[in-house]
């Protein structure tokens, strides 16, 4: 498990564009040292202007994108189109407009879908599909994502998972269906911790005032129960991706004065 980073950029405009820089940077390498590149997408507002700049910058077309799979750490559980589930945003925001392979864009169930309205049997059908997709140098259940973007909440929640809910106490499951979310739309499907903590490099995104007692408890020790945010962690890097105003409230110890 790795140990914290923290990048504090200007805005949130800043942000976006420099986090997608270091996207391009990151997918190029992978390809280039294993042939392709896997990258777990967040919906949330910071998560989608990522993509969007991502979309606007030419280095964009350094990233062979037929040869990226793509998932997602979390979904809202709505019918397929819908403009609140997360891969809508991602499709208009990014993946509408560079040539991904349709088959490595690996969609969790929406709830029109071959389950219907069932968001556990969507859940453990995207179990499955990460299960057939890791290979035995994984390790694991799941593959070794080699980015899992990730996006914070208010309160704290990062994936669907969120403060004290059933889905934060999942050790077992990579995937699970989530009720009763505090933040609409109430029925969702997420990955677990674990399961986004299986990614080589995971990056927790996010901007506002609104989210700086929560930043600054996930990195001071705040337990993942109460902070979800704090227990996701990538394999070799976790990095935290912040405007000034999120890290506001981070001790001086993480964000050292520019020399
Ligand atoms: O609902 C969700 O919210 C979080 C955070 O979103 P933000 O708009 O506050 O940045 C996001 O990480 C998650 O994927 C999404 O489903």
């Amino acid at each position: 498990m790795s140990r914290p980073e923290v990048v504090v950029h200007r805005d949130g405009d800043l942000l976006a564009a420099a986090a997608a820089a270091r996207l391009v940077t990151r997918l190029v390498d992978a390809q280039t040292a294993r042939g392709s590149a896997s990258l777990v997408l967040t919906g949330g507002r910071t998560g989608i202007a990522v993509l969007e700049q991502l979309r606007a910058t030419p280095a964009r077309d350094a990233v062979d994108w037929s040869r990226v799979d793509l998932y997602w750490g979390d979904e809202r559980f709505l019918p397929s189109g819908h403009p609140d589930r997360n891969e809508t945003q991602a499709r208009a925001a990014l993946l509408d407009h560079v040539p991904v392979d349709p088959a490595r864009v690996h969609v969790m169930e929406p709830s029109d879908g071959r389950f219907g309205d069932d968001p556990d049997a969507a859940a453990e059908a995207y179990a499955e599909l990460l299960a057939a997709r890791a290979r035995p140098e994984d390790h694991g259940p799941v593959p070794s994502f080699d980015v899992c973007l990730l996006g914070v909440g208010e309160e704290g929640h990062t994936l669907s998972v969120f403060p004290s809910s059933p889905a934060v106490y999942e050790k077992e499951r990579t995937v699970v269906a989530v009720r009763n979310c505090p933040k609409p739309p109430p029925t969702r499907v997420s990955l677990t911790l674990p399961a986004a903590s299986r990614a080589r490099e995971v990056w927790l995104m996010t901007t506002g005032e609104g989210k700086a007692a929560a930043v600054a408890m996930a990195l001071t020790g705040a337990g993942e129960v109460q902070l979800p945010a704090a227990g996701a962690h990538g394999q070799r890097r976790t990095l935290w991706l912040l405007d000034s105003a999120a890290a506001a409230k981070v001790p001086d110890l993480f964000t050292p004065p520019l020399a």
